[in-house]
């Protein structure tokens, strides 16, 4: 998997983000000897611990405030997420570099090519040393913060978004230490699929693209080949490239919730979910494979549609998932989309209160590992919006 870089960034002045509390506080204790690595090769350097949920939004934005050029974070998706809302909303020119040390740490693995594991603090460092970006595109999503449903939050994924039976288990794992790592989401996955009642989803599509899959392997080939020669040629355009960027940003940007007048919609669709994924990348659950087939600056979500499979079949499901080979499942839907809108049955309007608050615990949404909110929500790419550091091999 070759990654098509775009520029050479030079960092000025570092900002890094620490979560001590990341994956049972290896991050707080490796703290020291990356600091020490750091400081050799960037002598202009800020840095915060974060202290609570949230506070990497506040962090960042101080670190973006005090004029930092790349936001490094030090710990997992969930302060990657935050750190990616504050840069992105801050419309500025900066890098996102990581260093995972989360539970999970999902989103790396696509940024390191499944590399990091084999990595030193060295490597890391070298890695940012070296500037190599990527611009990666975003998901925009809207949706219900609470049960109460009185308001909307607006906030963006970089990685994978799900609704349903992922959501609840990433609601249950966020309410454990952790400390167990993969077990941790092994046991959460048991414990939701025992007691989830696959509900019906409702959803349309925005400008749907089915995927030809034997098409795709054979093109993946032929396009590694292209994207080296290619990557050549964008460098040359990169200068030219940055003057526009703050254009493309602010139009991006501030694009209202538009989806039904510029995008192609498909017809409203309704199944039985265990859940419904959408990928800028391609992992979820510390390690599963959900969206193998995500590129990560192509313009559009990867969508799977897992099917209602019964306890058994969706631990089977889940194992496929794992290594990517869930895709030609019966009943499994694979396909690409620039937006996705989820409505609920309106049996739940229904409800009494107490019994539709009760139902929304299967309406979940989540976003990289982080339960945010509840449906109904709107999902839309941001084409080419965050600057990554990323590994070049
Ligand atoms: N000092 C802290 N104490 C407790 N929670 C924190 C602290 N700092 C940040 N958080 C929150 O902890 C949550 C989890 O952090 P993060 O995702 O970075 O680590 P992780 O859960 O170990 O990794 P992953 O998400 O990759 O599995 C995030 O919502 C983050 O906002």
């Amino acid at each position: 998997m070759s990654q098509t870089v775009t520029s050479n960034w030079e960092t000025t002045h570092l900002g890094v983000l620490i979560n001590p509390a990341s994956s049972g506080g290896k991050a707080k204790k490796l703290w020291p000897k990356i600091s020490k690595a750091l400081k050799k090769d960037f002598p202009k350097m800020s840095y915060y611990f974060t202290e609570c949920v949230g506070d990497g939004m506040t962090k960042c934005k101080k670190l973006l405030g005090e004029g930092c050029d790349t936001i490094l974070v030090i710990s997992g998706d969930g302060v990657i997420n935050e750190a990616s809302n504050e840069i992105v909303k801050s419309q500025k020119k900066v890098a996102l570099a990581v260093i995972p040390l989360g539970t999970g740490s999902d989103f790396s693995k696509v940024v390191y090519q499944g590399k990091q594991k084999e990595l030193k603090i060295q490597d890391f460092v070298n890695v940012i040393k070296k500037g190599l970006t990527r611009m990666y595109d975003v998901g925009k999503t809207k949706y219900y913060p609470t049960k109460d449903m009185d308001y909307r939050e607006e906030r963006y994924f970089v990685n994978i978004a799900s609704v349903g039976m992922s959501a609840l288990i990433s609601a249950k794992v966020n309410k454990s230490s952790k400390k167990l790592g993969f077990l941790s989401y092994s046991w959460s996955c048991f414990e939701t699929s025992v007691a989830y009642n696959f509900p019906p989803f409702t959803w349309t599509a925005f400008d749907k693209e089915q995927i030809d899959f034997d098409e795709e392997a054979k093109k993946g080939k032929k396009k590694e080949q292209e994207e080296q020669e290619e990557q050549e040629q964008e460098k040359e355009k990169e200068k030219e490239k940055q003057k526009e960027e703050t254009i493309k940003y602010s139009d991006q940007l501030g694009e209202p919730w538009r989806l039904q007048n510029r995008y192609r919609k498909s017809q409203p669709e309704t199944q039985k979910c265990a859940f419904f994924a959408m990928g800028i990348g391609r992992y979820f659950g510390g390690g599963m494979k959900v969206c193998p087939n995500s590129i990560v600056d192509d313009g559009l979500l990867d969508c799977l549609v897992m099917p209602s499979a019964g306890l058994i079949g969706t631990a089977e499901l889940l194992l496929k998932v794992r290594y990517g080979a869930h895709l030609k499942v019966k009943g499994t839907h694979y396909w690409r989309a620039k937006g996705i809108k989820f409505g609920l049955p309106d049996s739940i309007w229904k409800l009494s209160e107490k019994k539709r608050k009760k139902e929304l615990e299967n309406y979940r949404i989540e976003l990289e590992g982080e339960a945010v909110g509840f449906l109904p929500a709107k999902f839309q790419v941001v084409k080419n919006i965050l600057r990554v550091i990323v590994s070049d091999n």
